[in-house]
């Protein structure tokens, strides 16, 4: 899968760092990559078995030696005898980490890293981060939802953390390229699947800590412990500056504060936390404030909308702050950040409508979405979103409770179903939009009320009626999938869009109103 070109070290080099590695069989082979999925082995590949949650790398350690694995790196002996050497290790994912380290070097000695977790706002501060720093004249690496990114280069993500040996090798090649700093989102799954091992910050970066991914943590404080490893676990040791930079308002920050005050830099929004704002407006336009720091007051604009993005672009003042980025390039940076793609990204038109497409996944980044939102609306707020299939459960009538809160007119259709019947998830979230009092409407209804819902499963037909029936001056929040590109069903990735389909149905509403114009071809 990652194979480097005309790269190769002998086995025996990957397993330094690797305790208790046992090899079974001749050891002298080398090794021109490491692979974690047999359909993707090339020869040569040290091929890691890795138990998941649907299946065993290790059933397929035969189909990886068939493809050319010059070796298999496993937690159990194979049943049957292999003809490459098999590496026992009492930990498959540690010792993947440990062995891409080595194969490549151990690229992050030499980078300052800058480690971004929290459960919402971390792309966004990732890009502030970013801009900071290239302003300060840095060549930054970004690794992160929306890709993988330095220099010239730009590539699409699997993962916003990708696994370490992927890891290991984005690092090589961004310190080969002469990157000096990476920005990277940290997340939860990453912490607790040994991705970042060996990978230690500069600085690390507490958003926020609200329900998500209880299908994989299990209990919110499961969750929270596999962020605190961030800051417990994956610090450099010989940072002075406060390198931690934690959300001082967020409830689970306040446990980081506590537990690791003498590395904290603390932000919020009172006096409290080091960095804050001495005042600030939040307007349709951006984010105007003054913000303490330690090195003194910093004057900040940003077309970022919203307190949310406070926060963010706070959190991403506390990060440079530590690595001793001039105050100029802060002001600088922050303001070159015109947009996040898919965060309250709105779509201009001209049928009077606001159409505003959001990344908000979980039931705290769509109640601080719409609470900026709401305040831009002059008409109705329509709420269109769906919740993941094979994802936290418990999280979707919470989020039709924002929803209901927050909307008039609440549009429950499907976000990724993935293996999961579409129907039923809608029917998880009806309940909880159900709570605030709202009654069910039909899109076919003649005259439609001034608050409800209604449940249409096909995401493009939810778009397109809720455009058609919205009125001048409403808002149509279209929140989960953001910058996402496909929708998931089954295992199938079909292309969809929110901001295409969007799009169409507001040229398909402006020619329904203009029919003349448009018969005469004047746009
Ligand atoms: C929970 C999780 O991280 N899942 C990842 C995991 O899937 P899994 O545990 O189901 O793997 P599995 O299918 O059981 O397979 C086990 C092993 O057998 C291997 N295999 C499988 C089949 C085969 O023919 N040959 C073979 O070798 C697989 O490559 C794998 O190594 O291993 C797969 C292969 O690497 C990943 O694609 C998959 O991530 C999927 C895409 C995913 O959606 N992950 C999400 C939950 C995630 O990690 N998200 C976080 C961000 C969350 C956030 O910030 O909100 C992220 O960092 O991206
Ligand atoms: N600081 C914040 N607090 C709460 N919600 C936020 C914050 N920043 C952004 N959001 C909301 O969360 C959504 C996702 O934001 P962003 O992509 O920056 O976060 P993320 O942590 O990277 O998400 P993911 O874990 O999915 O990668 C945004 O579209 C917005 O609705
Ligand atoms: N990183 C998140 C993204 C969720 C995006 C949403 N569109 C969904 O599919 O639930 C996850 O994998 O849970
Ligand atoms: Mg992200």
């Amino acid at each position: 899968m990652i194979s480097e070109e005309k790269r190769a070290k002998p086995l025996m080099a990957l397993l330094n760092d690797v305790p208790n590695a046992r090899v079974i069989g001749p050891s002298d082979v080398r090794v021109f990559g490491l692979a974690t999925d047999s359909r993707r082995v090339r020869p040569g590949d040290l091929f890691v078995a890795l138990s998941g949650l649907h299946t065993d790398g290790h059933v397929f350690v035969e189909d990886a030696v068939r493809r050319g694995a010059s070796a298999v790196l496993v937690e159990r002996l194979p049943e049957t005898a292999l003809t490459v050497p098999v590496v026992m290790v009492d930990h498959a994912r540690k010792a993947m980490a440990a062995a891409a380290a080595s194969f490549y070097d151990h690229p992050v000695r030499s980078l300052s890293l800058v480690g971004i977790t929290g459960t919402n706002g971390k792309t966004t501060t990732s890009l502030l981060v970013e801009s900071i720093l290239a302003c300060a004249g840095l060549r930054v690496g970004v690794i992160g939802t929306l890709g993988y990114r330095w220099g010239e280069v730009k590539e699409k993500p699997d993962m916003t953390t990708p696994d370490a040996a992927d890891l290991q090798h984005l690092f090589f090649r961004m310190k080969r390229d002469g990157v000096s700093h990476v920005v990277m989102e940290v997340s939860s799954h990453a912490l607790e699947l040994h991705r970042v091992d060996g990978v230690f910050y500069d600085v690390g970066v507490f958003t926020n800590l609200s329900q998500d991914h209880l299908d994989f943590h299990g209990s919110m404080e499961r969750y929270f412990n596999a962020k605190r490893r961030l800051f417990a676990e994956h610090m450099k040791e010989s940072r002075h500056a406060p390198s931690m930079v934690v959300n001082g308002d967020d409830l689970y920050g306040q446990r980081l504060v506590q537990e690791f005050a003498a590395a904290v830099c603390s932000f919020g929004l009172d006096s409290r936390s080091t960095i804050h704002p001495l005042r600030y407006t939040l307007g349709a336009q951006g984010i105007e404030a003054s913000v303490q720091t330690p090195s003194g007051a910093v004057s900040i604009s940003s077309s970022l909308m919203g307190r949310l993005n406070l926060y963010n672009i706070l959190a991403a003042i506390g990060a440079v702050q530590s690595l001793g980025i001039s105050m100029s390039a802060v002001a600088e940076g922050i303001a070159a950040v015109n947009s996040v793609e898919g965060r309250l990204q709105r779509l201009d038109n001209e049928c009077g409508l606001q159409v505003v497409v959001d990344f908000a996944h979980t039931p705290d980044a769509m109640e601080k979405a719409l609470e900026c939102l709401r305040e831009l609306a002059s008409g109705r707020v329509w709420v269109v979103f769906g919740c993941g299939g094979d994802r936290d459960r418990t999280k979707r009538p919470v989020m039709g409770a924002v929803a209901g809160r927050y909307g008039d007119m609440v549009v429950i259709t499907s976000d990724n179903p993935r293996t999961e019947n579409p129907e039923a998830i809608v029917k998880d979230i009806e309940p909880g939009v159900q709570s605030t009092g709202k009654v069910r409407f039909s899109f076919e209804d003649e005259v439609l009320p001034l608050s409800g819902y209604t449940i249409e499963v096909d995401r493009r037909r939810a778009i397109r009626e809720t455009i058609r029936r919205a009125e001048p001056g409403d808002l149509v929040f279209i929140g989960g999938k953001g910058h996402e590109t496909y929708q998931i069903l089954g295992t199938q990735v079909r292309p969809f869009d929110d901001r295409v389909v969007a799009r169409e149905a507001l040229a398909q509403r402006r020619a329904r109103t203009m029919p003349t114009q448009a018969a005469e071809g004047v746009w």
